[in-house]
């Protein structure tokens, strides 16, 4: 079994990326990410820490605007409007989940196309989907690049993607398809799950359960990637994955914390520079 370490990917693609930047701004760009967090949710106050760590480090212009739990919807799409005409900005990113009280539909949809380093604007998500991809979503982004780096030829394998979210299931369904994958997308409602499952040379789980995935879904020797993020009972944070069952078994498998989570962050970095970029073109 070899561990895939996004951290590590994640640190060496940061060196390079800073030197990208450099000669980019040398060109007169700065690549600019401003992240929108409403409301105090402690998860996403540690993922917009990480973000704005990254984004100083690779020499980015960054900012992170607060806004209170109670902002309405009318004032969140005006600021979006406000950032969507500001130059500065290339990627703007609003935290997901919203309160209650706002439409997450009228947020993305209200976002430039050409600056949703989330790539959750149905533009972005149709233009994935027929093959012209633009923004595309970060976590299964950064999969592809991971599977890549670890020499994993996706071509002609049999992927099953468990979780079918816009954000990961979806999104990582059509990039393994597009590599020649034949995928599978499995959801809460498939039968016989861990048979199908053990079908998979690679396994991506998505379905946001702690600890879900144990020996009887894998099929030695396949490549297992954990994009859950669950806290136990002790508040440590765990992946869907049972790691230690199914590590074994696996001839790849990613860790969490230090496997996909780094990775994201990372491929929001590179696509907010390659809008950066495009302003030159
Ligand atoms: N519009 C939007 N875009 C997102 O990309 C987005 C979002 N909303 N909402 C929340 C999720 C979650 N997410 C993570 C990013 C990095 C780590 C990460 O860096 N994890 C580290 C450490 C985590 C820790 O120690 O708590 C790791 O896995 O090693 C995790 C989770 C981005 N998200």
């Amino acid at each position: 079994m070899t561990l895939i370490d996004g951290k590590a990917l994640a640190d060496k693609m940061a060196v390079a990326l800073k030197t990208k930047v450099d000669a980019l701004k040398t060109a007169g760009v700065t690549p600019g990410l401003v992240v929108v967090l409403v409301g105090e949710n402690p998860a996403s106050q540690v993922y917009v820490r990480n973000k704005e760590r990254r984004a100083t480090a690779a020499g980015f212009n960054s900012e992170v605007i607060r806004l209170a739990e109670d902002t309405s919807e009318a004032d969140l799409l005006s600021l979006i409007d406000k950032l969507n005409a500001d130059e500065k900005w290339h990627g703007i990113l609003v935290q997901l989940p919203l309160p209650a009280h706002i439409s997450e539909e009228k947020v993305l949809l209200e976002i430039s196309p050409d600056k949703d380093v989330d790539g959750f604007h149905p533009i972005n998500m149709g233009r994935l989907w027929s093959g012209n991809p633009l923004m595309i979503p970060s976590t299964p982004a950064g999969i592809m690049v991971m599977l890549e780096e670890y020499g994993v030829d996706v071509s002609g394998k049999t992927a099953v993607v468990i979780g079918r979210s816009n954000i990961v299931g979806k999104p990582m369904a059509q990039m393994l398809l597009d590599k020649n994958a034949t995928v599978t997308i499995a959801h809460s409602k498939t039968k016989n799950l861990p048979e199908l499952a053990k079908t998979a040379d690679i396994l991506v789980v998505a379905i946001g359960r702690g600890n879900f995935v144990t020996a009887d879904f894998v099929k030695p020797g396949a490549v297992v990637i954990d994009v859950g993020m669950n806290r136990d009972d002790n508040g440590k944070l765990i992946g869907d994955v049972k790691f230690d069952e199914v590590a074994p078994i696996a001839s790849l498998i990613t860790p969490v914390p230090g496997g996909v989570g780094p990775m994201t962050i990372t491929m929001l970095m590179e696509q907010t520079y390659e809008a950066a970029k495009r302003q030159l073109d």
